[in-house]
This record gives C-alpha cells, structure tokens and sequence, in this order.
C-alpha cells in the first residue's frame, strides 16, 4: 500500500472521477456477489428439482446471467473511468511541470542534470498518471469490497467471516511493514534513475567527443557502474514488494483452504445449508481478489510514490528570480533601453570568489557595448544578469530609470534577445526556429509577422545558407541544430534574435564559430542595428567589435576600463594592450 500525503494536490482535481471510478470497481464486486447468490441458487434449484423444476433453474440462471452482465459493464465503466482519469491528470501536471522548468530559466542549475529533469517531466509524469488513475481506485477497492463482502459473509457463515477477516487484515499489515522500509528506498531509487537518465543523455549528446578521445571504454563502465547502482535499488525494492506477495499469497491460501474446510464442516454437521458452501467458497476467494489486483499495480504504487516526490520537489523549487508579472509597476519600454549597472555584485553559490565585484557603468540608449576580458573575467556573468537568468546578490541593473526587478518578466524576455556561445536550434527547419522568434503576430515587434522574418532572414544572409540546402528555408536543421555547420547555426541564431526584434541584443561570442566572411557580416549587422536596440557584445576577437561606442574592460570580476574604444586606445591601458596584442586597427574601423 503506497500512500504519501504528497499527492493531495494532485488529487484534488480529479477527486470526483477516482471516487467514481471506485464506485464503478464496488459496483462490479457487488454484481460479483449477485453472481455467488445466483450460483447458489442455481445450485439450490437442481437440488431441489422436484419443488420447482426446470423454470426456477431457468430463473436462477437469468439473474445469474444479469448480474454477471453487469458487473463487466461495470469493470468496463472502471477502465474508461481510470484512463481517462489518468490522461487528465498527465496534462494538467505536466503542463504544472513544465511551467515551473520555464520559470526556473536558464539560471537554474539542476541538481539531478537535465537528463534528470527530463525523468521527471517525462516518466515521472507517466507514473503519477497511472497511480492516480489505476492504482488509487484499486487501493480504495482493496479496502471497501473486503469489509463489504465479510459483512454479507457474516450472515452466511459467522465462524468463516471470523476466519476471513484475520487472513485479510494480515495482507494490509505485512503492506504496511514494508512501507515503512520502502519509504526512503522510493526516494533513492528515483535519484538513481534520475542520475542514470542523466548520465545516458550526456553520453549521447557527447557521442563525438567519447569517439574522438577514444573513451567510450572508460564511459560505457562508468554507464555499468551508474545502471548497476539501478539495478540494486530496484533489486532492493523488488525484494520488499516479492515479501509482501508471499505473505498474500499465504493469506489467501490459508483463508481460502480454511473457509473451505470450515464450510465444509458446517455442512456436515447440518448447520450450513449445501448450496450455501458454494457461496461461502465464492465469497471468501472474492475478498482476497481486490488485494490481488492491487498487486498487480505495484509498478505504479511504487514507482507513483517516487515520481510524487520528485514532481513535488520541483514543483517547489524557487526560481531563480522572482516575477512580479502583472503587479510589476512598470511596464518594458518599447524602445532601446538605456542600461545601468549600479555597484553589482555576485557570487555563484558554493564558489569561493565573486563573479562580478562592484561593476558599475551605463550604457546609453541604442548604443553599442563591447566587454571584454580574459576567460573567467565574468562577461558570460554580466550577459546574464542583464537578461535576468539570476539577480546580483548586490546592487541594481536599470532598463532606463527602472530596476530590473520591477519589470515583468514575460515583457522583458520578449524585449531582450541573445545569441548565445553554444547556439542551440530547435529540431524543425530553419524558417520554423526564425519564425518562433517573432512570436504571434501582433506580439513581440513592429510591423506584420511575416515582413519581420523576411527581414530578418535577409539581414543575417540566411538566406545565403539556404541556398546551398536542397529544401532551402525548409531544410530540418536536425536535433539542437546539428545537420548545419557552426557558422551556419550562428546566422540562424542571429535572424531569430533580429526577427524578435528585440530592443536590448545580447550576442555572447557570435563570432566564435564563423570564418572571416560570416564574422565580416555580423559585423556589417551590428553596425546597421546601430541606433535601433541596444547591444551588448561579448568578445574574444575584437575585430567584431570595432565598431562598439563603448567598451568595458572586465578582470577578475571587476571593472578595468570602461569608456569609447578610441579613448581607451590612446590612454595605452589594458584596452590598448589587447588591442595590440590582436593587432587590430580599432580607430580605423569607427
Ligand atoms: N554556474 C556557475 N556556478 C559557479 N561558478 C560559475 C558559474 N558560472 C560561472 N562561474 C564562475 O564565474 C566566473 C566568471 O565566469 P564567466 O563565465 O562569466 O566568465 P567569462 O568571462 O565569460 O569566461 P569565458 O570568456 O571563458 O567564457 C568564473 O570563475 C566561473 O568559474
């Protein structure tokens, strides 16, 4: 017996249709008892042929027949009942699921990974679903058709009821033991699938690299070891689930083999009519019958606990950052929004140095903003506080004169763009990932959907790309992008970003993946969205870059320079090192 107090909100939407699907299953069991009585009656008739002959067999057989009739329209009713029960609460809980991961964002780091997360959202779901709708109804049957039909034994038979009903509670009892034993082991179970989950899908994601360092020795035992762990969870609790099954079959074996020879004892001794042996056999094997069923949905008792705990785990997990939504006081700006850094400081949990110290600087409206900065000097950080992924632990980040924070963020997500380092597709064709950035028409930008998306195919040269693609703009671009080389990914992430006509664009390292004629694009694009959205451009080479208004030097989590690239170069500052150190002629680009 798998119950957690967890599941309550879970239930509650469906409470209705699990009771009904309950009555559906008593309904049947009472029909089972109509059975047993006709039977019996049946048999009563044929003994005593000469009191009512062929037509009261007749009659005993008809309603024996229509109660047998009912009860499978019954159990019929129970299973449309328990699907459809099962599909509603997979919606609606997999749509709860996947609005708190969109709320978490991309600044949440997942304990479990995200092949764990996966796990959840997936086959945690699917468990919960068939634990509400099967194994619920089920649990609540193994409880009410026993106590129901002892009370009818107990008119029959007292001695045998007696006899029953020791056997019967011994099933629940044993349950209950191991319950208490199993409790933790459905937690450490789930953490071991989540771990394994997550672990299969980094190995599949990272395919090319295991292939090209020739590890896939070393990570197919490490597979082994994670899916041996698995196996010992599940072994464990196999084993605790087989404890419960040999105590019910005892149970039931002994109750049958006991009611059956005190059945047949009473009959002997003429205390117990013979056609009622008949019904106390049928009744007593009917009560062990809910309990049997109910084992055979130990996979979504077990495994339905597990997923409650998980689900609600991540349910309850606090995002990132906290959306004020509609009661923002501000609404986002429409137009270029100037940004302000005030005295921000941040530190990733569990790291022991800030990230970022201090950083403070303004960008004005529509400018263009260049950091820069060694590995780990926190320019990825800074990218990602501007666009809200966590707020500073310290400080404030302004969209013209309002705080961050103050801004809902839904408009703010819709305002802001990124092209990030690792540029991710969605699988579909390339028009399809451009055209999702544009949002619905009406939503999201300035003028009609379909202008946008041309425009914004045309201005990073997709089409360009297209060209060489047999289906053109139609072309799948494959799981996370990968049938389109990087350079062509990046012109792809570039059109979404501009067909969402955001009015901050944040581009961290674009250039990273481009040869020389896709960098002297982008460079060309930035340099025409001047003006239009602000741009905070994120870059090792600064070539791509030249053209910035302003640039922000980062060390060590700290502000080094901060000023117009021209200025910088002149005051022979760290700037100006960089500059050399590249060889790139930044005055002469402006
Ligand atoms: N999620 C995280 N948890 C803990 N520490 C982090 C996390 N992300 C970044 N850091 C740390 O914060 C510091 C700044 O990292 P960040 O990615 O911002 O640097 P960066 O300048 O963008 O580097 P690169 O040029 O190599 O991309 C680094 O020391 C990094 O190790």
């Amino acid at each position: 017996m798998y119950l957690n107090s967890g599941i309550r909100p879970f239930l509650l939407p469906v409470r209705g249709r699990v009771a009904a699907t309950t009555l559906s299953a008593v309904a049947a069991a009472a029909f089972s008892i109509g059975v047993a009585f006709g039977l019996a009656d049946v048999t009563g008739a044929l003994l005593r042929w000469e009191e009512g002959g062929a037509s009261a067999v007749a009659a005993a057989l008809a309603a024996t027949t229509a109660c047998a009739v009912g009860r499978g329209l019954c159990l019929w009713l129970r299973d449309q009942l328990a699907m459809s029960t099962a599909a509603r609460v997979k919606r609606a809980v997999r749509a709860r699921v996947m609005g708190r991961i969109y709320e978490l964002g991309p600044g949440h780091t997942w304990s479990g990974g995200r092949g764990g997360v996966q796990s959840t959202a997936v086959d945690g779901v699917e468990h919960l679903q068939g634990y509400i709708g099967f194994y619920l109804p089920q649990l609540l049957v193994s409880w009410i058709v026993p106590a129901g039909l002892l009370v009818v034994l107990t008119l029959v038979a007292p001695t045998v009821a007696v006899l029953v009903l020791v056997c019967v509670l011994l099933v629940p009892f044993a349950q209950r033991l191991w319950r208490l034993v199993l409790r933790d082991r459905a937690r450490d179970h789930w953490d071991r699938y989540e771990a394994f989950a997550d672990r299969i899908g980094d190995t599949v994601r990272g395919l090319p690299t295991l292939v090209a360092l020739g590890a896939q020795d070393r990570r197919r035992a490490h597979l082994a070891a994670s899916a041996e762990e698995l196996r010992e969870a599940t072994t464990a609790n196999m084993r605790a689930s087989l404890g419960v099954s040999a105590v019910m079959s005892a149970a039931m074996a002994v109750g049958t083999a006991g009611a059956t020879l005190t059945a047949a004892f009473e009959a002997a001794r003429g205390t117990l009519p013979l056609e009622s042996v008949l019904l106390v056999l049928f009744l007593s094997a009917e009560c062990f019958r809910p309990q049997q069923e109910l084992s055979g949905y130990w996979h979504e008792g077990f495994y339905g606990i597990a997923a409650i705990g998980a689900i609600t785990r991540l349910l309850d997990t606090p995002p990132p950052v906290r959306d004020r939504g509609p009661e923002a006081p501000e609404g986002v700006p429409d137009t270029a929004p100037a940004v302000t850094f005030e005295h921000v400081d941040l530190t990733f949990p569990g790291a022991a140095e800030p990230a970022l110290r201090d950083v403070s600087f303004t960008v004005p409206a529509g400018a263009t903003l260049a950091v820069v900065g060694a590995s780990g000097a926190g320019k990825t950080t800074l990218g990602r506080l501007l666009l809200r992924d966590m707020d500073p632990d310290s400080g404030r980040i302004l969209f013209d004169d309002r705080d961050l924070t103050d801004l809902p963020l839904t408009g703010l997500r819709r305002r802001t763009a990124r092209v990030a380092q690792d540029v991710v597709l969605l699988s579909g064709t390339i028009r399809e990932n451009i055209a999702f950035a544009a949002g619905p028409e009406g939503e999201g930008g300035t003028g009609p959907r379909r202008e946008r998306v041309a425009s914004a195919i045309a201005r990073a040269r997709v089409d360009d790309v297209a060209a060489h693609l047999d289906a053109g703009l139609d072309s799948p671009v494959g799981e996370g992008g990968r049938l389109l080389s990087g350079g062509q990914r990046q012109r792809v992430a570039l059109a979404r970003a501009l067909a969402a006509d955001a009015r901050l664009l944040l581009l961290d390292e674009a250039t990273s993946a481009l040869d020389a004629e896709n960098e002297a694009l982008i460079t060309e694009v930035l340099r025409a969205e001047r003006g239009t959205r602000t741009m905070v451009v994120i870059a090792h080479r600064l070539s791509t870059v030249a053209h910035a208004d302003l640039v922000l030097v980062l060390e060590h989590g700290r502000v080094a320079e901060f000023g117009p690239p021209a200025g910088l170069a002149a005051a022979g500052g760290r700037w100006a090192q960089l500059v050399a150190a590249q060889r790139v002629g930044i005055g002469d680009t402006r």
